[in-house]
């Protein structure tokens, strides 16, 4: 049995910092250990220019723990209206690296998204010349469309034909949920990769809706069932370089997840790499953790891995019942349970 590993340090390719007073602790917990973090834009009002981009970098940096060499990695939140010179110009900082398609009304804070992807060919078209990526929330938005089928619809009605518009476009298949969407990724050349969550690989929907309806599981894309859990589980651990950690860490104060109407998005920054780790483990594949963690975002960001390591020791503990968002509290994935591993 191993009990220590040491793998280079890890990024997140996907995660939300929020503002305001929760920012300084998001921006902790994912400066534990994170090199470097895609930073979600759908704030509010949403990071759609290159000026509040920036500013919302310098906020985040503002927070940055000293001894922590953490680096936000921004992302352009795409409207109807970005235009090209807008995506050059975020480009050129060195500081905004991605732009994100938001389907409008798809989830939390997406008013502002895309309505028609048609409306965004001439900022993809800049953005394949410069070699900025597209990071996309996969769901359809018809509200006749059943929840569970958004993704897998999403791929055949959106994603394919946009792939075959744009052949030399970086696309990022964000927080994929679903078989039919790995077996998309697998099917397409090296310019399409997906990232997938911790909660995704740990859970299916019968833990968020058998026995009692646990609103903490509640995230966009949903928990789907254990066949598709099980599809991501082999993607992950498979060691594939087109798939690669992005936890969509994606805090939501107690009181607005535990309501009558609560908000999609669960919390897992307070111990991300330990939750993957205990999935690999669970798997007997903690030999591919580093692939999965480390080294497949790099690779498909054209950047180097981190320069040094992170150590995991197999060694419990208990997770808090709630962690500190700004003036509120949230609720942790694995709230008052133990965690097998740890990173010092
Ligand atoms: N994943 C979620 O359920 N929620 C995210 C938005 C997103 O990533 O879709 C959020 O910002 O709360
Ligand atoms: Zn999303
Ligand atoms: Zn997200």
């Amino acid at each position: 049995m191993t009990d220590t590993i040491s793998i280079t340090r890890p990024d997140d390719w996907h995660i939300h910092l929020r503002d305001g007073q929760a920012l300084k602790d998001t921006t902790k917990d994912v400066s534990r250990y994170m090199g470097r973090a895609i930073i979600m834009p759908n704030l509010v009002p949403p990071a759609t220019n290159t000026e509040n981009t920036l500013a919302y970098y310098d906020r985040i940096k503002s927070h940055i723990p000293e001894g922590s060499n953490f680096e936000p990695l921004m992302v352009l939140y795409l409207t109807n209206k970005t235009s090209p010179e807008e995506i050059k110009k975020a480009y050129a900082t060195g500081k905004i690296v991605a732009a994100k398609l938001y389907p409008a009304g798809a989830t939390t804070n997406s008013d502002s998204g895309v309505t028609d992807v048609k409306l965004i060919y001439p900022a993809l078209k800049a953005m394949q010349e410069v070699g900025m990526k597209l990071l996309v929330h996969g769901e359809i938005t018809d509200s006749h469309i059943d929840i569970f089928d958004r993704e897998a619809l999403f791929l055949e009605q959106v994603l394919s034909p946009l792939i075959k518009d744009f052949p030399n476009l970086k696309v990022v298949l964000e927080h994929i949920t679903t078989k039919d969407s790995v077996d998309f990724v697998n099917a397409q050349n090296e310019n399409v990769a997906a990232t997938i969550t911790a909660h995704h690989l740990m859970f299916n929907r019968n833990h968020m809706l058998a026995g009692g309806i646990r609103p903490h599981y509640y995230c966009l894309p949903i928990l789907k069932r254990n066949i598709h859990q099980d599809a991501l589980v082999k993607a992950a651990t498979s060691g594939d370089q087109k798939f690669f950690l992005g936890t969509d860490s994606a805090p939501h104060s107690k009181d607005k997840k535990e309501a009558a109407c609560g908000c999609a998005g669960s919390y897992t920054a307070h111990a991300s790499l330990e939750l993957y780790a205990e999935v690999f483990d669970a798997n007997n594949a903690l030999d591919k953790l580093e692939a999965f963690a480390s080294l497949n975002g790099p690779l498909f960001y054209g950047l180097n891995p981190n320069s040094d390591k992170v150590t995991l020791t197999k060694q419990s503990w208990t997770t808090p019942n709630t962690l500190p968002l700004g003036d509120d509290q949230v609720v942790p994935i694995k709230s008052g349970e133990d965690i097998h591993w740890l990173v010092k």
